[in-house]
């Protein structure tokens, strides 16, 4: 792959998202060369280039094929696809992937004073937000005449400033709203980071490439959702044990030097084991239980 024909991937500079975006490029066998000031990164191990910028850049630099993958909020991709498609511009996209970081909903709130509220109340009335296309078609459809103010930030303070008489915005503990003094409403889109692609990209090395990621990421992800399990049980009690144990996949049985009655048993699980069924495997007789994290995984 020539210079020019790196794979260019658009992540947050700085935010939410670009701790866990930088955490999942290394996760991916991607070794940067992350110094905070720069824009690119270039990889030393990959023929990949990574592009630090504000997330809501994101969407249309991977429309664009300026960069052919992106990492960013699906509340600010389903945004820029309306405000794209509004304006006849180009807003397709392929989501390969959803991301198991960045989760958060953007929700309606309103003053906690007026106490809790019906569709109907926002009728006449200014509703402040950051998404205002995605507000508009929640509007539409729920039937709403209410008045959308776009703002850029601190949407929460602006019924106190008077500058709206609800908002939608973000929602992911509450505590912004709470500290604020809102009420939280209707969900309007559920969200989490995800990994889009240039529709159009053609070049087959960097197809290619990004054939090699994909399975990784997913490696990732069982890896992160799974564990090794290693008990020592009763011959007399393994199947009332292997009942108890999450995952379909076959255990490792291990003699155990000195002891006729036990064995090890070793398995990969599809999820963690909770305290409960440990305490019910303690009850038929198992000791021992480790329950270990995975780094990696490969099927
Ligand atoms: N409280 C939250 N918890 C989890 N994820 C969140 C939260 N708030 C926002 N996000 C997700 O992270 C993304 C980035 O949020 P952030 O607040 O860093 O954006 P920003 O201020 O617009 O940053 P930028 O400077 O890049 O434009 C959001 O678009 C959303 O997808
Ligand atoms: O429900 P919570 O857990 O309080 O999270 C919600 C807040 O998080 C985000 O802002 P962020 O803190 O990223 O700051 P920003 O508004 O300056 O981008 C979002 O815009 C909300 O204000
Ligand atoms: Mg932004």
């Amino acid at each position: 792959m020539s210079s020019n024909n790196r794979l260019r991937i658009a992540i947050q500079k700085s935010g939410r998202l670009s701790k866990d975006c930088q955490a999942l490029l290394k996760q991916l066998g991607i070794k940067l060369n992350l110094r905070e000031e720069r824009l690119i990164a270039h990889s030393t191990n990959m023929p990949i280039d990574v592009l630090r910028v504000r997330d809501d850049d994101i969407p249309g630099l991977v429309m664009d094929g300026v960069c052919d993958l992106g990492i960013v909020g699906e509340n600010v991709l389903v945004e820029a696809q309306a405000e794209r498609a509004k304006g006849g511009q180009n807003a397709e996209v392929q989501k390969l992937s959803a991301l198991d970081f960045g989760y958060c909903r953007l929700a309606l709130a309103w003053p906690q004073e007026l106490g809790p509220q019906t569709q109907n109340w926002f009728n006449g009335k200014r509703i402040a937000t950051t998404y205002p296309q995605i507000l508009k078609d929640y509007l539409r459809r729920a039937n709403i005449d209410a008045k959308v103010v776009v703002l850029t930030g601190s949407v929460e303070v602006a019924p106190r400033a008077g500058l709206a008489d609800a908002i939608c915005d973000l929602v992911s503990t509450g505590a912004t709203l709470e500290a604020n003094g809102l009420m939280q409403g209707d969900t309007i889109l559920e969200s989490n980071a995800c990994l889009i692609q240039n529709t159009n990209l053609s070049c087959p090395d960097k197809l290619a490439l990004i054939n090699k990621l994909l399975p990784r990421l997913k490696g990732v992800r069982q890896a992160k959702e799974s564990k090794y399990i290693m008990l020592h049980a009763p011959k007399a009690r393994l199947s009332e044990v292997c009942q108890l144990l999450p995952g379909t996949g076959q255990p490792t049985l291990l003699a155990l030097a000195g002891n006729d009655d036990m064995v090890a048993l070793h398995m990969v699980s599809s999820e963690t084991l909770f305290w409960e069924t440990m305490e019910e495997l303690k009850t038929l007789g198992a000791s021992s239980i480790l329950v270990m994290p995975i780094e990696k995984m490969m099927e």
